[in-house]
Formats: structure tokens, sequence, C-alpha cells
């Protein structure tokens, strides 16, 4: 992978960026509609719980954290068990952090998924929305919420205020490490996302599970999807090289699906179990190390 050293190709790759975010994603949903989405304000009113969540996982997300969960479940020696299966599982998860959707977390999976495939998007894609929040699986292995579902962001660096509740920071203890609170912090101008640490949660965890199987851009969209300070709010430019920036906009096509297909209704599961085993399987082996 290329690194972007110099501050000209730095800026080259800001500018692509920008541009980027400029075009239209989602031009068939009203701005009404999408506004009803992610409204973290209305939430602090009418959903307590949210901005709980947040409080408390922007306090303990420390770089020691993120350091300590990735050497452990980076081993991936916690169980063996299919896609399908851990599917299954997620249906006693609702997610705390998530002011849209009440559903259990298999819904929400097959409702995106759902999306994709009636927009005619290819099957790696399809597969990609029917499997991206599969990481919450860690929940079940004994963490907590705060560090397994929410928006993630990068660790080790100065917080933008274009995170959720950015104010919550103040009572992270990294605040008070002065190499950790510089704009860039323990990293360097465009060094690219796969050298940065990223807060721990189930984007991370899902793409070392499906490193062997994936093709490259839907690794991307599984580790970065959570990552919407930077994909939707276009901060953090300056940690990615061009590849990244690249890459994301397969994370903005994936969005649309993750999103707002909340709002559809409930699926059926067992009727549509036939059609994703069958993708599943195009992909994966019975069984994987999680
Ligand atoms: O609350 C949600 C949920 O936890 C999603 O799985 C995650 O990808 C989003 O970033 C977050 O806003
Ligand atoms: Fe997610
Ligand atoms: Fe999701």
């Amino acid at each position: 992978m290329r690194i972007v050293n110099n501050l000209s190709e730095a800026a080259k790759v800001s500018e692509a960026w920008e541009e980027f975010l400029k075009t239209k994603y989602g031009a068939n949903k009203s701005s009404k509609q999408t506004a009803a989405f992610r409204d973290y304000e209305v939430a602090m009113e009418e959903q307590p719980t949210v901005a709980k969540f947040y409080k408390e996982n922007h306090e303990k997300q420390t770089l020691q954290h993120v350091l300590e969960k990735k050497a452990n479940y980076t081993k991936l020696d916690k169980t063996r068990m299919g896609i399908w299966e851990a599917m299954e599982k997620l249906n006693e998860l609702v997610d705390e952090s998530d002011p849209d959707t009440s559903l259990s977390q298999i819904a929400h999976l097959l409702q995106s998924a759902e999306a994709a495939r009636r927009d005619g998007q290819p099957r790696w894609m399809i597969l990609t929305c029917l499997i991206h929040d599969l990481g919450k699986y860690l929940f079940f292995l004994g963490e907590p919420q705060w560090t397994v579902v929410g928006d993630t962001f990068p660790v080790g660096c100065q917080y933008s205020d274009e995170i959720v509740y950015p104010n919550y920071f103040a009572g992270n203890p990294d605040i008070h490490n002065i190499k950790l609170t510089t704009k860039y912090g323990i990293y360097s101008p465009n060094c690219g996302l796969d050298n940065v640490h990223m807060s721990f949660g189930h984007d991370e965890y899902l793409y070392h599970v499906c490193k062997p199987y994936l093709p490259t851009q839907a690794l991307f969209i599984i580790r970065y999807h959570s990552f919407y300070s930077c994909h939707t709010n276009g901060a953090y430019d300056w940690l990615m090289n061009n590849e990244d920036v690249e890459h994301m906009k397969w994370v903005k096509t994936f969005n649309q699906y993750d999103l707002y297909s909340k709002a559809d209704e409930e699926p059926n599961v067992e009727e549509l179990k036939p059609f994703y085993q069958e993708l599943i399987a195009e992909y994966f082996p019975d069984a994987i190390a999680w």
C-alpha cells in the first residue's frame, strides 16, 4: 500500500474527498426523510439511553483499551460457528446506541441486504449488507455495549467535533496525555486508515473474522461503516490515503442500505433464509473462527 507523505499529495487527497462528499448520494431520498435519521438532539430528549450509551463509550474508549481488545479479539480463538448461526444469535440483541431501530439485529441485517438486493447491487454487496453488524457477537462474548456498538472514531489524536456528543470526551483520561491530543497525535498526515487505531467495536472485530473470505471493498466497508464523522461529515480526511478515499465511496453506497432500510417493514426470516444461505455459501465455509 502506498503511503502519501508529502503535503501537496496530502492536499490532493483531501480535495478529492471533499469533492466526493459534495456529490449527491441517496438522491432518491427526500431531505425530509434523511433528516429523520440519526437525529441525536431529538434522541437526547426522547431516548435518554442513547446519550447515556455515548457518554460511557466516549469516556472509556482509551488508546490502551483499544490495544488490549484488539490483541485479544484478533486471536479469533473464541469459538467456531457459521454466518447464519451468528445471525440467529443476534436475534436477542437490541442496539442501545441506535436511535432509529428497536428491532432485533437479525431484522436489521435482512432489511439492509434486501434494500441492496432491490437496488440490483452485486452479490458481494448484498452479502456485505447481510453480515456487516455480525461483529456485535462481541456482546455474547461478554463485552458491554459501549465497546460493541455505536459510531467509531480514531483514538490517539484529537477528537473531532463531528463525532456525536463530542462533549462527552471530556471524561476520557486520554485527554490528559498531551501526545494523544494534538491534531495528528500518534499519526502522520495521510498515513492511511490501516495504520489508525479506531475505537474498538463490532466493525474491527468482524473485519478480522472475515479477512480470509471477502474481497477488499467488502472488508473495508465492514471495518469503517460506523466511522460516520469521516464518511458522512468529512472529518479526519487527513488520516486517509488515496486508496482509502476510493474505498470510502463504497462505504457511502453501503450506508444508504444500512441506514435508510431501518424504516422498512420487518422481514420474514424463514422466508428469506434459503436465498441468503446460498449467498453465504458462495463465500464462506460452514464454520469460521470467531
Ligand atoms: O448505533 C449505530 C449502530 O451501532 C451501528 O451498528 C453502527 O454501525 C452505527 O455507526 C451506529 O450509529
Ligand atoms: Fe454497525
Ligand atoms: Fe447496521
